[in-house]
């Protein structure tokens, strides 16, 4: 369970300070939570509030009621964040040390660690690239990874920013059923409102403003309206 509480947020630039999400009240429970709005609209600054990537400058952003500020690294370990770009993410040589490098908290000696990690790759679809270099990868085999590692840590929550917009049809939909299929309650930000359709609560971004929020159809049909408007 998640909580905004006023959470806003300001940066200070040359010509003063802006506002680029503006105070938010929120309690985000349900399973399959979708985020739309357009370009440059605060999607994103929404999403990072939620697992302290982004600290809000006014207001509190609780998970569990874990504070993202006081409890930082027990917030991460509860909300995992997917990012667009899979190379964002994966920082290791190969596959298999990559998602080592995620369980190197919960299992410390390197021989354990590998079979675990193979273990994930298995359950992933992957465990044939377990040695490949993570450049030799497809965009859609590194987003596949880059969620896998994600997910080995088990956290409660996943965020995901935009994950499918690097990819194709199938990729997407190799992504977007991995992360509809798996426990996790899921935050995810998407200009793709075939996409979000699948989500049973979507919020609407505009001008740093939550200004709709209900089931995916009504808020779709909002979104399209005021942005075909404007
Ligand atoms: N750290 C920052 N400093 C200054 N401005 C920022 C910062 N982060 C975001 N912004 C600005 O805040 C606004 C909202 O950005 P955000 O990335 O949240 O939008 P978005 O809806 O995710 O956009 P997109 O769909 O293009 O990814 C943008 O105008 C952006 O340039």
């Amino acid at each position: 369970m998640i909580d905004l509480d006023g959470a806003g947020v300001e940066v200070s630039g040359p010509d003063g300070t802006r506002t680029i999400l503006h105070p938010v009240t929120l309690r985000l429970a349900e399973h399959r939570i979708g985020v739309i709005g357009a370009n440059g609209s605060g999607k994103s600054t929404l999403a990072r509030l939620l697992n302290g990537l982004t600290q809000p400058t006014s207001g509190h952003v609780q998970v569990d009621g874990l504070d993202t500020r006081r409890d930082g690294p027990a917030v991460r370990r509860r909300v995992g964040f997917v990012f667009t770009n899979p190379s964002a993410q994966l920082v290791m040589p190969t596959a298999v040390e990559d998602v080592g490098l995620s369980l190197r908290r919960v299992e410390k000696d390197a021989r354990r660690r590998r079979a675990a990690a193979l273990q994930v790759l298995e359950q992933h679809g992957l465990v044939d690239k377990a040695d490949v270099s993570v450049h030799a990868l497809s965009g859609g085999q590194k987003q596949l990874l880059a969620l896998a590692g994600v997910l080995a840590t088990e956290p409660d929550v996943v965020v995901a920013d935009e994950p499918t917009t690097l990819l194709d049809l199938r990729n997407t939909r190799l992504v977007a059923d991995r992360l509809f299929g798996m426990r996790q309650q899921l935050v995810l930000v998407t200009h793709d409102l075939d996409l979000v359709q699948r989500c049973e609560r979507v919020l609407v971004v505009e001008d740093g403003r939550v200004v709709h929020d209900g089931q995916a159809a009504g808020a779709v049909a909002f979104y399209r309206d005021r942005e075909l408007s404007r």
